[in-house]
């Protein structure tokens, strides 16, 4: 398999104003030295409890949050993280789908609008950009009549195919996935799944998962990563990582899922600080 995004090192902080001129007094280390891999058609899962640093993550692959520090190639092509317009070419390659699909489209513009800018950005015409959202949606499994409609007319599932068709305008190898499904319905977030898996089956497509779901980690991903307040804690193949956890942290927080043996009540870690 080839290396789709090697990520050494990543910091990333959020300046922290105080006083009547709001000025930066401190920095908040959201993440903290995370380095991985991810090979072509693979998926990673990125697991931590809430505020783990999951999302800012997500967001600094992509170029939305800058980097405080660290090193980024894509397909082997090193991108210079400080510089924000290094990030456009990125997102050739490297699209978001995002976790609420009720905010992340814009209400005021049609399917249509929504799917056709990135390309017309471009300098794609208009016609040949509206031949390809119509293919995408029809990949995502909408009709294409879904064009011209907003997005307050469609279901949650349904704005989460529209954010994939958008991310699939571009042609990525990567989607940064995060916590795509936890805003749906059991039944539609299978559904969302499993379209998930026909990008990579079908498309080679590699994904970066965000999740706080281990179970659906264990069943969907290949590959985990563990993470504690900024922190990577523990890494590897989602099968030895979430059945045979070596990291105290993984421990407990598989200790701390919920099962379904009513005899047994769930365990509840004692509350620990593993970052020392
Ligand atoms: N804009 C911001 N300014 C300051 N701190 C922030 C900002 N956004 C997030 N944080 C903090 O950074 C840490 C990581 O947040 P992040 O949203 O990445 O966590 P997460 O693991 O995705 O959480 P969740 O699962 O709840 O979405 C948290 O402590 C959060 O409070």
């Amino acid at each position: 398999m080839s290396e789709s995004l090697k990520v050494e090192n990543i910091s990333v902080y959020y300046p922290m104003r105080s006083g009547v001129f709001s000025r930066v007094s401190h920095y908040f280390k959201a993440v903290q030295d995370v380095s991985f891999t991810l090979e072509a058609g693979e998926i990673l899962a990125v697991i931590g409890e809430s505020g783990c640093g999951k999302s800012t993550l997500a967001q600094a692959l992509v170029g939305l949050l800058p980097w405080h520090s660290g090193s980024y190639s894509v397909f082997g092509k090193s991108v210079d993280v400080k510089n924000p317009k290094a990030f456009s070419e990125v997102r050739k390659s490297v699209q978001m789908v995002f976790q609420d699909p009720f905010s992340s489209l814009n209400p005021r513009q049609t399917v249509s609008q929504i799917l056709t800018f990135p390309l017309m950005a471009q300098g794609i015409s208009k016609k040949e950009a509206q031949k390809k959202a119509e293919q995408e949606l029809e990949w995502v499994g909408l009709p294409t009549d879904s064009l011209e409609r907003f997005p307050h007319e469609f279901s949650g599932g349904q704005r989460q195919r529209i954010g994939i068709a958008r991310a699939l305008m571009v042609d990525p190898k990567v989607i940064i996935a995060d916590e795509v499904t936890s805003a749906l319905d059991v039944s539609v977030q299978a559904q969302v799944l499993e379209l998930l898996q026909k990008l990579r089956k079908e498309l080679g497509i590699s994904l970066v998962f965000i999740s706080h779901d281990i179970l659906l980690v264990r069943s969907f991903a290949d590959k985990v990563i563990v993470m504690y307040k900024g922190k990577k804690m523990e890494e590897g193949n989602v099968q030895d990582v979430l059945v045979n956890p070596k990291h105290p942290y993984t421990q407990a927080l598989i200790a701390s899922v919920p099962t379904l043996d009513f005899d047994k009540p769930p365990k509840v870690p004692e509350m620990m600080d593993f970052s020392v």
